[in-house]
């Protein structure tokens, strides 16, 4: 099966009469059928830009965007709109009509759309969806009568209607408390595995990065991969951190690796210690979650290097790992200019827990 959504070096503009701003700046990207893609990225990053030319809600001025078969670069209307059909659009604002009940509402998607089902088969298909999305006791109700939860809940049903292959959601969640967002996503992950459709979510809400296949980061008109994006941020903020409070860096290290020690103590990690460190860790320091969460794993991974090596990496790494080992541990001794005795006394310390042979 072709890509959904193939993108080769768009750039994007927003032109007045006098000035023009870049907003997309040479991106290409390629989603996979049934993958789900997550698209962060600060305020002003191009993010609503990508989502309406994958859309087929505007054009690009260079470069190729090709979904479902079709390019869009230069499509005529006619086309867009054949394309908008087969997708299901799932916005921040729900905007459901007022004046038709949520059934009404989910049905008009199903008459929009090429296939052609008869009155009974578009109920049945609706209210099969609101049952699906947990609203099946809301059918007859109006867009007023539900919480906000709810309406965004009809809302992924009006996009889902229609069994669309791909489904394009612009900050689904951003106008839902914690539980309702995390309901709404896991929503749009089960109904998208079961019709194997590809979805692209742009969010600022990191508690739901994990449903991605795939986090794309984009900054400055041009897409990262979100480790990218971390490890800049994080470095730079630890670096700051270090800089300006270094024992509370210090502080903060120690008391990651030490809660990390406790909850792998038993050699297992379950979620709920995991988020108690995160919490711990969260209200010990000024970082934000995600570094947090990264001086977390990286503490994680340390225990877990020690606890699987423990004195017996001669076993573990071959003959010709443990001679690079020991070889680029002096050679970032010694990238300075010079290996100090410290240094020295450091590496034949680390050989000697590892189990290597001791270097003279
Ligand atoms: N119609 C427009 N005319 C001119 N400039 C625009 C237009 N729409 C968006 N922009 C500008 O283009 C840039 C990217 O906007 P876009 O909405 O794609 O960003 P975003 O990453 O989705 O932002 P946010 O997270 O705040 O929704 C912003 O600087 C925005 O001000």
């Amino acid at each position: 099966m072709s890509a959904p959504v193939q993108i080769e070096s768009v750039t994007y503009s927003y032109k007045t009469a006098v000035s023009e701003r870049k907003v997309l700046n040479d991106v290409s990207l390629r989603i996979e059928p049934g993958e789900i893609v997550i698209l962060t990225g600060p305020s002003g990053s191009g993010k609503t830009t990508l989502i309406t030319l994958i859309g087929a809600l505007r054009s690009a001025q260079e470069g190729s965007v090709q979904v479902l078969g079709h390019e869009l670069r230069d499509a005529g209307e006619k086309e867009m709109t054949r394309v908008r059909r087969q997708i299901g659009y799932i916005f921040q604002q729900h905007n459901l009509l007022d004046s038709l009940t949520v059934a009404e509402n989910v049905m008009m998607s199903l008459q929009l759309c090429d296939e052609k089902l008869s009155s009974a088969e578009q109920r049945q298909r609706v209210v099969e969806v609101l049952s699906q999305v947990g609203l099946e006791e809301h059918v007859d109700k109006y867009p007023r009568a539900l919480s906000g939860g709810q309406k965004q809940r009809a809302g992924i049903a009006r996009a889902l209607v229609t069994r669309p292959t791909l489904i394009l959601a612009d900050e689904p969640t951003a106008s839902l408390d914690k539980e309702s967002g995390r309901t709404v996503v896991e929503l749009i992950q089960a109904l998208c595995q079961e019709q194997g459709a590809s979805v692209v979510l742009v969010t600022h809400d990191n508690r739901i990065l994990d449903v991605a296949d795939r986090i794309l980061h984009l900054e400055d008109g041009e897409i990262q991969s979100i480790s990218e994006a971390v490890s800049a941020n994080t470095s730079q903020m630890l670096r700051l951190l270090d800089r300006h409070d270094p024992q509370a860096s210090l502080y903060l290290s120690a008391f990651s690796l030490a809660l990390t020690r406790v909850a792998m103590a038993d050699n297992t990690i379950d979620d709920t210690e995991r988020d108690m460190i995160r919490t711990v860790l969260n209200q010990s320091s000024d970082l934000g979650q995600g570094e947090v969460d990264l001086v977390m794993e990286l503490a994680m991974s340390q225990v877990r290097c020690k606890s699987a090596i423990n004195g017996q990496a001669h076993s573990i790494f071959s003959e010709e790992q443990a001679r690079h080992f020991i070889d680029s541990m002096h050679a970032v001794a010694a990238a300075d200019g010079e290996t100090s005795p410290e240094e020295l006394a450091e590496i034949r310390k680390i050989a000697e827990e590892l189990g290597f042979p001791v270097p003279s």
